[in-house]
């Protein structure tokens, strides 16, 4: 049987972020100089809400890019290895603050942070997740968490957001 239960409704998805928001503002003493990068898929969305959050509190905007870390993947046969700089990712000397939605293993920011790295030198690069579900396997540890969700290996964390899954929320799915 499947087992299905919701930790975060939109309005807790909201509060995070906001809260967040702030973290971040406050980490980085304004925005200056700051980038967000947001990790395909959802990561993108969330860098997009953040981005919004510290216009309407600072009004200021704040540049919101998109990195595709798979072709970073250490799971990737070699063949398939891209050695390649991801394209229009400027984080040379910049403040950037790396977005997922869940924390994992941390394979998938690892390889992001290869992306990063191969578009140049970041003055400093911090990690904002708004699930970390603990299990990391690398030495891996956010800088801006929305929620801590202590989980089971065999559990799965689903997170929806509304502009691409028609809803905001997120669950956790087990087998019993
Ligand atoms: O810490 P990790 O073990 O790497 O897991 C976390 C990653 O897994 C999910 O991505 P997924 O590969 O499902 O892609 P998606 O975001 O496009 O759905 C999630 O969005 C994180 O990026
Ligand atoms: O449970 C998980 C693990 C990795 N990525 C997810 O989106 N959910």
């Amino acid at each position: 049987m499947v087992n299905k239960s919701q930790i975060m409704d939109d309005a807790a998805m909201r509060r995070s972020l906001t809260r967040m928001a702030h973290e971040i503002l406050e980490r980085n003493k304004g925005l200056d100089n700051l980038v967000l990068v947001g990790i395909l898929t959802r990561g993108v969305t969330l860098a997009q809400r953040i981005a919004a959050k510290l216009q309407e509190i600072e009004g200021q905007s704040v540049p919101c890019l998109t990195l595709d870390a798979r072709p970073f993947r250490d799971d990737l046969d070699d063949r398939n290895v891209n050695d390649a700089p991801p394209p229009d990712l400027d984080v040379r000397g910049r403040n950037v603050v790396l977005v997922d939605d869940v924390l994992y293993t941390g394979r998938t920011v690892r390889a992001a942070l290869d992306g990063i790295m191969k578009a140049g030198r970041a003055q400093v690069v911090q990690l904002a997740a708004l699930v970390d579900r603990g299990h990391r396997e690398l030495p891996i540890r956010p800088d801006f968490v929305g929620k801590n969700v202590p989980t089971g290996r065999t559990e799965e964390v689903i997170v929806k957001l509304s502009e691409v899954d028609g809803e905001d929320g997120v669950w956790i799915v087990s087998q019993r």
